[in-house]
């Protein structure tokens, strides 16, 4: 896929992202609450930014961790590959366990990544993420929790690249190419 010249075009702004995190916090903290200590696991690196705004949000006590996993590498299309680049640094047998995914598009990653954390028994595991694309699925899977349903665009932005780079935008934008 082109790597060229792109414009970004806004298509949800910090302040929808912020309210709406404030409320998927709510229902987090009902599905969750008594919880002893959730284990909160950010998918990196396209997470980065919406779990450090979500778990400041939430009036629970957690413990953060993190996981890397690629499939894009520098384009637009899915290798269909998922690789773990880094695994956890705790063990969550017998944990409540909270993925914390940028977006669903093909759905390999969320889908790798359950299998993954399943198998080490956690007691309760359950999903969110910030932007689905359910129009590009080619997996049955789907997050507990979404922030927004979007079309097949391609976005950066929030956490989120195109190569690297944009992840230091405040907003998602779709991309353009020119
Ligand atoms: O549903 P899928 O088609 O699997 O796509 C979703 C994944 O793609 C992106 O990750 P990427 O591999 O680009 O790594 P990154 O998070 O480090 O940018 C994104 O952050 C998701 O994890
Ligand atoms: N940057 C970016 N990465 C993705 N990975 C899966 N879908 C997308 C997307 O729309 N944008």
């Amino acid at each position: 896929m082109s790597q060229g010249t792109y414009v970004i075009d806004r298509m949800i702004s910090a302040k929808q992202i912020a309210a709406r995190i404030e409320e998927l916090a709510r229902e987090i903290e009902a599905e969750f609450s008594g919880t002893t200590k959730l284990v909160v696991v950010g998918l990196l690196r396209g997470s980065f930014v919406f779990i450090a705004d979500l778990v400041r949000e939430l009036d629970l006590p957690v413990e953060v961790d993190f996981l890397e996993a690629s499939s894009y590498g520098d384009g637009t299309e899915s290798s269909r590959e998922v690789r773990i680049l880094k695994d956890l640094r705790g063990a969550i047998e017998g944990r409540d366990v909270l993925v914390v995914e940028d977006i669903v598009d093909t759905g390999f990653t969320l889908h790798h990544v359950i299998a993954l954390l399943s198998s080490r028994a956690p007691a309760k595991l359950r999903t969110i993420a910030l932007l689905d694309k359910p129009s590009r699925r080619e997996t049955d899977v789907r997050a507990d929790w979404i922030g927004f349903e979007i079309p097949d665009e391609f976005v950066v932005g929030y956490g989120i690249d195109y190569a690297q780079r944009d992840r230091n935008l405040p907003h998602i934008g779709k991309v353009r190419f020119t």
